[in-house]
């Protein structure tokens, strides 16, 4: 079976320019077989950080339900906060998971009926009553995001555009991250729907996402042939996917690959940390001017669970990523939101 290639982030970061040159190399050729890769000596994300973001989330998903609710999803117009156990759907499947959603600590916009709905993913979050979660998850979010801005700087070199092409996404950049569990099948309370996945065949619709998965396992990315590969934790090691704003920008060139986690057979819960780097929601999607040698290594024919009608493309990035969260959370959406002539507005009149 395929594996996914491994990356070493201190070959970009070193003083040599062949070793920057081979970091570039190696992520341009993962890119266009896998548009996903293994990324190793990130130095923001330490191991002690690591253990303390999995340990924190442990903690709080071994609190009480009705305390867990406490910080549910349906409370926030912005898309922050808890989900139960199978209230989030992907691809028409339940999610056999339950997980916290989180973005940059932002004051909210003041909406009326006339402002795109997506300025309403701006503002803050929910957070738990354990010690320690919100300092450790803020630091844990921040040090991904440093990995995730290096590595755009990487992209940028592979499309032969300037280093720093993509600083302007930095700027209140949408970045939202997720706290999430697998619980066993067969487990004494919680009930996994059998037929469900962990987490349905998907792309993430943003730029990059960086991943921490505990030892568990589970999750396989889809190669552009359709053959399922797994993407086994490897100790030391994050996994690093595009999205499709890189499919969009790059006219397919870079595809954002299909991935799924399998339902959790291993008895024990399974964790994960993934952050997504966006750019602000108001961004424009550039098409970019790709060398003409890499368009004609565009992958071809590629086999894809995730169909094009499916596809979150749209010209401004804030417009695909409410429509990919609303459709995972459509209870949310209709609290705050209506849906008329295929636009979506905040009801004003809506509250907590
Ligand atoms: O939990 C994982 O391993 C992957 C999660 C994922 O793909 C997502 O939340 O977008
Ligand atoms: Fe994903």
């Amino acid at each position: 079976m395929a594996t996914l290639p491994i990356l070493d982030l201190s070959l970009f970061l070193s003083n040599s320019p062949e070793d920057k040159a081979a970091f570039v190399h190696n992520l341009q050729d993962a890119v266009l077989k896998y548009g996903f890769f293994y990324l190793k000596n990130a130095p923001s994300l330490t191991p002690e950080l690591q253990d303390k973001a999995l340990k924190q989330a442990k903690a709080f998903f071994a609190l009480p339900l009705e305390e867990k609710l406490k910080i549910e999803m349906i409370n926030s117009p912005h898309f922050r906060g808890y989900q139960r156990l199978g209230a989030e759907t992907t691809n028409f499947k339940q999610d056999n998971r339950e997980q916290i959603d989180y973005g940059m600590e932002v004051p909210a916009e003041n909406m009326t009926d006339e402002t795109p709905a997506y300025l309403g993913l701006k503002g803050p979050n929910q957070w738990p009553d354990v010690p320690g979660f919100k300092d450790t998850i803020k630091e844990y979010m921040n040090a991904c995001c440093e990995i995730a801005k290096t590595l755009m700087r990487a992209v940028a070199i592979s499309l032969d555009l300037g280093e720093n092409h993509f600083a302007k996404f930095e700027h209140e950049p949408h970045v939202r991250m997720k706290v999430v569990r697998y619980p066993p099948m067969g487990h004494a309370t919680d009930k996994p729907h059998e037929h469900g996945l962990g987490v349905g065949p998907h792309k993430d619709y943003g730029c990059l996402t960086i991943l921490l998965q505990d030892d568990v396992g589970g999750l396989q990315v889809q190669g552009m042939d359709g053959v399922w590969i797994d993407a086994k934790p490897l100790p030391g090691c994050l996994v690093i996917n595009i999205g499709e704003m890189f499919e969009r920008m790059t006219q397919k060139t870079y595809v954002a690959t299909v991935h799924r986690v399998l339902n959790n057979t291993s008895g024990k819960d399974r964790l994960s940390l993934p952050v997504f780097f966006n750019p602000n929601v108001a961004t424009q999607v550039p098409v970019l001017q790709v060398p003409e040698y890499l368009l004609a290594s565009r992958p071809k024919d590629v086999q894809s669970d995730v169909k094009e009608e499916q596809l979150l493309q749209y010209p401004v990035y804030g417009e695909s990523a409410f429509r990919g969260l609303s459709r995972s959370h459509p209870m949310v959406a209709s609290k705050w939101y209506s849906y008329q002539g295929d636009v979506w507005r905040r009801k004003v009149q809506a509250t907590q």
